[in-house]
């Protein structure tokens, strides 16, 4: 691909893009031959449990490590023949925390101001603005040491913004914090793509938060992605309404589990669980043909798939207990060196 000007409306073009690893002897397809676009203005959520591939995936489209094979425009500029040009463009926030610990708040904003070559009355004027839509201004002059978990998050991402971007790239912003700073996280990052069009680009293992936020959402795994849409359409097309019903007996529910091509559930012989489209309009139906049947249900439960329902139809794994169970991803050397390449541009 030739560096282009940005006309296209697209702020990602990837074709073909793939990461093999060799350590200790062994072959990591890290990312498989993978094409994706993202439009300018898009905010779209990058979910996949731990080892997908998704980080390899944002660390090449942010020039931070150099692709095997395949190509990308980010934001206008070749990440091959233009990786300054795609750095000036992008802003990039990755999962450890880029403020220097006994650096104060504005310091390190205007520092990286500085960095990006932008001069002193307008760093300081975009600082103070940063600091006021983050809601950072009670801790502006505190060393970032003396921050809380979901202050330093907004300071990483007010550095990652310091300088317009337009495009940014979050890598898992919210892991790691309540479940209060993770709303509050999200309603600021939600407001700044409102208020400035930034296409934001972000990976994150909360599956209620991608479906809630994004607009669109890639699903990853083995270095594939291989689900991308509304969560909305993802769930429409891939997962079925979740329907239980209980019975006084095992015989009555497993009667029942065959006439309306359900499942008897495991360690809970009386209750029958249905997968099915539609399931809450089939759920007085089912209910009364059963009855008629002389299997009578003693309770219904109806519940609407998740993101979660659709990595399982993908996969037959369950995501959300893949995240839970998981440790943190495998050290690697190349991430030592991470934050020092994002600001060596
Ligand atoms: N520098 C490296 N050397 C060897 N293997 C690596 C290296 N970096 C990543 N990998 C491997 O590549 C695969 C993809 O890792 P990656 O960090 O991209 O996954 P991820 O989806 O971002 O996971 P997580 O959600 O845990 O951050 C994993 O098997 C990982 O161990």
């Amino acid at each position: 691909m030739t560096n282009q000007p940005n006309t296209s409306n697209q702020m990602i073009t990837a074709r073909g893009l793939t990461k093999t690893f060799r350590a200790k002897g062994q072959t990591v397809e890290a990312v498989r031959p993978l094409d994706l676009s993202v439009g300018e203005g898009e905010l779209v959520a990058f979910l996949g449990p731990n080892g997908a591939g998704k980080s390899t995936t944002l660390r090449m489209l942010t020039t931070l490590l150099p692709p095997t094979a395949g190509e990308a425009i980010v934001a206008g500029c070749d990440i091959r023949s233009d990786a300054a040009g795609v750095r000036r463009r992008i802003g990039y926030v990755g999962q450890g925390n880029s403020g220097g610990h006994t650096q104060r708040v504005r310091d390190e904003l205007l520092a990286q101001g500085a960095f990006y070559g932008m001069g002193r009355r307008e760093t300081r004027a975009r600082a103070a603005e940063l600091i006021e839509s983050l809601e950072l201004e009670q801790v502006a002059t505190r060393t970032v040491q003396a921050l809380s978990g979901g202050q330093k998050r907004r300071l990483d991402i007010a550095l990652g913004l310091i300088h317009r971007p337009e495009l940014l790239f979050l890598d898992e912003p919210s892991t790691g914090l309540d479940p209060h700073s993770r709303a509050n996280l999200w309603q600021h990052i939600v407001e700044l793509r409102r208020a400035t069009g930034t296409t934001i680009f972000l990976t994150t293992h909360y599956l209620d938060e991608a479906d809630q936020l994004a607009e669109r959402v890639m699903v990853m795994d083995h270095g594939t992605v291989i689900a991308d849409d509304t969560a909305n359409a993802l769930k429409a097309s891939l997962a079925g309404d979740r329907v239980t019903l209980s019975f006084d007996s095992s015989t009555d529910a497993a009667a029942a589990a065959s006439r309306i091509g359900g499942a008897v559930v495991a360690g809970d012989p009386h209750v029958v669980a249905v997968t099915a489209q539609g399931g809450d309009r089939a759920l007085p139906t089912w209910i009364r043909e059963l009855g008629d049947a002389g299997l009578r249900v003693v309770a219904a439960t109806h519940r609407q798939p998740t993101l979660d329902d659709v990595f399982l139809a993908l996969t037959g794994r369950s995501l959300r207990e893949e995240a839970a169970h998981a440790g943190p991803a495998d050290a690697d050397a190349d991430r030592a060196g991470e934050h020092a390449a994002s600001v060596a541009a």
